[in-house]
């Protein structure tokens, strides 16, 4: 990253002086300080390093001061202001009124000098005006000289930076489409106003032809091409080739123009290139490809694959697992958000989950709702455990990050995914161990190529999330958080050989009880889309905060209102039909980058 956008942290005061001022400043600056430190001890940018405040170098009692830090802040590429203050401070004139930064304002709950007051009188100041600022006050009040910032503080000052960090991430970086429309997924055809004008980001249109140059022009490196392929052939065993004996027509066959015992060489430059495509890589240029070397300033992306590229050659799921997961033939590495089948809004999907939290997210089809009376049915047993409601076959041919196997350990030795920077040598490998790559469905695709296989064998808490675009509406965001299952053995196989055996599958169990989580047929009834993405850890409410910065309504959702944290100015548009307040909301502040 070029330069890291910055959370800006502005002490403001009374601005009384001859007691008022001076007998507060030194508390002021504490409470800047603080949140300075709870901050970059606790939220990391996408690639592991801290999250980085800049304090203001005073406090700010009216415009004058304010005008100082805003010169203080412009060049650091603050995304996000952190206004807190013990006191009464007055309104307009202390507050940040840059409109490019997205705002808080932490006001100390005391009853001393009030700066829950300053707090309220910033808040209607911003409503009046038509901005956004979330507001943060503790629960309990809090003596006037501890200094200490209480749980549920902590927690929305937390909530607020992930969401802030993540839009300043995404903002000017691009998205690059690899291909285009695969099999009439409407997700497919990008809509390159929302990237813009939603995230701030670019679309970068590359044709699929792109990857079939540098593969004949040799532009990548190939002593990383030997070092990958070693690396296949140590820790990527194959699994079953489902095709063998079957007697396949003419345009099948004809069709297989790589040899299969050439597949894994396709399939490994393939990866390297694509993620070349996104993200450059030095090496390039010292081979005479500096254009190629530079890479297109990629946050995300997704290929095509379907059915153009497939239908002749290697298919992509393992460049879209590799690329997706936390680890590659150089070790650990931060997971990239690559959408399957060019989907690219769960592909923006799969982007919220990873910059919130620094993990690999899943990319499937939400493909069948198994009743527990079709699975008795079927194989003649019963759900049990958080099954027993039914579940969510979550599969896709073989493109899900290998961190689905949630075969690395935490320090208790539990199964669960994590932070990319916490995967050990033992969790690669016990990734790598838990995954076989099975020959590609010839009947699917008839280019071949290899889909990794796996089953997600733990029970985790994961959230599911699904962008989708409605006419009239705008972009919307579905989120539902649950488990993931681990089923009876003998049940597992019967249900996941009705759809593929060759590809990944994680059996999901949302939690049921709100508006739309009726039953866990009502989850899948009221999917928007094909796909979803999922990511380890309950983060609804990390999300539904990002969604309201972004301006995306949620338009299904099971997190409790207790966790919902959106901005003050919401408050405006009513309490009791939280979904509708969220639309009114959206709809009257207008996208972030609207043009
Ligand atoms: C191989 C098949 O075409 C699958 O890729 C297809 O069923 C889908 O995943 C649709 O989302
Ligand atoms: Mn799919």
């Amino acid at each position: 990253m070029n330069k890291y956008p910055k959370i800006g942290i502005r002490p403001t005061i009374d601005g009384r002086q001859g007691g008022v001022r001076e007998a507060l400043e030194v508390q002021t600056m504490n409470m800047a300080n603080k949140a300075k430190e709870l901050i970059e001890a606790n939220v990391k940018y996408m690639d592991g390093t801290p999250v980085q405040c800049v304090v203001a170098s005073r406090t700010i009692g009216g415009q004058a001061d304010a005008s100082i830090v805003y010169d203080e802040f412009s060049s650091e590429n603050v995304v996000a202001t952190l206004t807190v203050t013990p006191c009464w401070c007055y309104g307009t004139e202390t507050m940040d009124m840059n409109t490019q930064t997205i705002k808080a304002v932490w006001g100390f709950n005391g009853t001393e000098r009030p700066g829950a007051v300053y707090l309220a009188a910033a808040m209607s100041a911003y409503a009046q005006k038509g901005m956004t600022a979330f507001k943060i006050y503790g629960h309990d009040v809090q003596d006037s000289d501890d200094d200490s910032i209480p749980q549920d503080v902590q927690d929305k000052i937390l909530t607020f930076v992930k969401g802030a960090i993540a839009v300043g991430q995404m903002r000017l970086k691009t998205y690059v489409n690899l291909g285009s429309s695969s099999m009439g997924i409407a997700g497919s055809q990008i809509n390159a106003a929302f990237f813009e004008e939603y995230l701030g980001m670019i679309v970068e249109f590359v044709d699929m032809t792109e990857i079939l140059r540098r593969m004949k022009l040799e532009i990548y490196d190939k002593a990383e091409y030997e070092k990958a392929m070693n690396w296949v052939k140590e820790y990527c065993k194959e699994g079953i080739d489902i095709n063998k004996g079957k007697e396949f027509p003419e345009i099948i066959t004809k069709s297989k123009v790589i040899e299969a015992d050439k597949d894994w060489d396709f399939i490994v430059k393939q990866a390297l290139i694509i993620r070349d495509i996104l993200f450059g890589n030095e090496k390039l240029k010292e081979i005479g490809w500096e254009e190629e070397a530079r890479g297109r300033n990629a946050i995300a992306g997704g290929f095509q694959g379907q059915r153009q590229w497939t239908d002749w050659l290697p298919n992509g799921d393992f460049t879209e697992a590799i690329l997706a997961s936390t680890f590659d033939w150089n070790g650990i590495k931060q997971p990239s958000a690559f959408a399957t089948e060019n989907d690219t809004l769960n592909g923006a999907s799969m982007l919220f989950e990873v910059l919130l939290t620094n993990k690999a997210a899943i990319f499937s089809d939400v493909r069948t709702y198994w009743s527990p009376e079709s699975v008795e049915r079927v194989t003649g047993k019963k759900l049990t455990g958080k099954a027993s409601n039914g579940i969510l076959h979550l599969i896709n041919s073989g493109a899900s990050a290998l961190d689905g196997t949630a075969a690395a350990r935490d320090e208790q030795g539990q199964r669960t995914m994590k932070e990319f920077w916490n995967m050990t040598e033992e969790d690669i490998k016990a990734c790598l161990a838990e995954t076989d790559w099975c020959r590609a469905n010839y009947e699917y695709f008839r280019g071949g190529g290899f889909s990794s296989h796996f089953k997600t064998n733990a029970e985790l808490p994961v959230t599911l999330i699904r962008l989708n675009i409605v006419e009239g509406v705008g972009p919307t965001l579905q989120i539902a958080e649950g488990y993931t299952c681990v089923l009876d053995e003998e049940v597992h196989k019967i249900l996941d050989e009705r759809t593929d055996k060759t590809w990944p599958t994680t059996w999901f169990a949302p939690i049921l009880g709100a508006p739309g989580f009726e039953s866990v047929y009502d989850v899948m009834n009221h999917w928007g889309s094909n796909h979803g993405a999922s990511v380890h850890g309950h983060i609804g409410h990390e999300l539904i905060t990002l969604a309201s910065m972004l301006r995306i309504p949620v338009t299904l959702h099971n997190i409790s209102s207790d966790r919902i944290f959106r901005p003050s100015i919401f408050d405006g548009f009513g309490t009791k039909d939280l979904e509708a307040v969220d639309f009114e909301a959206c709809r009257t502040l207008g996208a972030l980058y609207k043009k």
